[in-house]
């Protein structure tokens, strides 16, 4: 919609569509991939097999992570296709407000700065302001690991714990996504942008946010299982917080938030067994 209000053609293809995507996709300069992470791989083979031009910006939007390879989405598009620019698009976008017409603001990263000036100049309007820089690493964690935090808000809400509590846990919550976004490579900075803190207040205070919206009716007492069969679209969280913890125990990172979501999706704890193992860590300085 954005796209098209500012003149451009769109043409959308979807695997139930009736287009293949060799014609949705012919004469595109911009190609932009919403597709949740377990899709992602299907859809960078389908692409790989057409011929397109070595002109063609890709846009990624998935906010996952793989569980083969732990790889971003971003990751996996650039090593399909190494000589095209590899744009992410992230930030605090309930896509319920955008279809509202509602204001909002993203990102737009590449290590191709002009390619993603392209994408921003086509996104941009009155109502949608779109931020460009470098870090695309950083840009893209922060949209996916604020997923998993928004699980554990969900849960302090539903349990009814207070203004209090829930500022402590999303402001941990960011320290713990800078900690793991460092360590794999991005920059401090670009968690305290739109990507990473914009999109954490987002979706950690929104019911339209289906991670939140897991963590709410898990603490209402549902299983996830239930809370499957009826929700609208995918939580990305619950993948990638099992995916974070495979990594970050490998890797010998500290995210005690992140083990407690992950051990409250597998039914190891109850919502206020997670919340006293949080509270009852170790006590340490709130930096080292
Ligand atoms: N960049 C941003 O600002 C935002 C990104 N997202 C992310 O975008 C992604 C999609 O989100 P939603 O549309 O809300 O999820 P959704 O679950 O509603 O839609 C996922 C889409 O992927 C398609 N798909 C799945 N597997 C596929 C496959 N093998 N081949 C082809 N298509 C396949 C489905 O048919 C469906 O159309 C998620 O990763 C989400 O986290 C969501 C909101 C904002
Ligand atoms: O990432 C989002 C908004 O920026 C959407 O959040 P959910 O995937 O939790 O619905």
């Amino acid at each position: 919609t954005l796209a098209s209000t500012n003149g451009h053609k769109v043409h959308v293809w979807s695997r139930r569509g009736s287009k293949t995507l060799a014609e949705v996709l012919e004469g595109a300069e911009i190609i932009l991939s919403a597709v949740s992470m377990k899709g992602v791989r299907d859809v960078v083979s389908g692409l790989k097999s057409l011929s397109l031009s070595p002109e063609i910006i890709f846009v990624t939007a998935t906010k996952g992570l793989d569980p083969q390879t732990t790889c971003t989405p971003s990751q996996i598009w650039q090593e399909a296709f190494p000589h095209h620019p590899i744009v992410v698009l992230s930030g605090p976008n309930l896509s319920a407000e955008i279809q509202q017409k509602l204001p909002a603001a993203t990102v737009v990263a590449s290590s191709v700065i002009s390619a993603a000036e392209d994408v921003q100049l086509v996104l941009s309007s009155h109502r949608f302001r779109v931020y460009t820089n470098t870090d695309t690493l950083g840009v893209e964690l922060g949209g996916t690991l604020k997923n998993v935090i928004a699980i554990a808000a969900g849960v302090c809400d539903g349990l009814q714990l207070g203004t209090n509590a829930k500022a402590a846990l999303v402001t941990r919550g960011l320290t713990e996504m800078v900690r793991i976004g460092l360590h794999w490579g991005g920059k401090q900075e670009t968690f305290y942008g739109l990507s990473g803190l914009g999109d954490l207040l987002a979706t950690c205070n929104s019911p339209l946010s289906r991670n939140y919206q897991v963590g709410y009716q898990l603490a209402c007492g549902k299983t996830l299982t239930e809370i499957l069969a009826h929700l609208q679209g995918t939580a990305e969280g619950i993948n990638t917080t099992k995916v974070l913890m495979q990594r970050s125990k490998q890797q010998n990172i500290s995210t005690p938030i992140t083990e407690q979501v992950y051990r409250l999706l597998q039914g190891e704890v109850t919502p206020r067994q997670a919340l006293e193992e949080l509270m009852l860590r170790d006590i340490k300085p709130e930096y080292h």
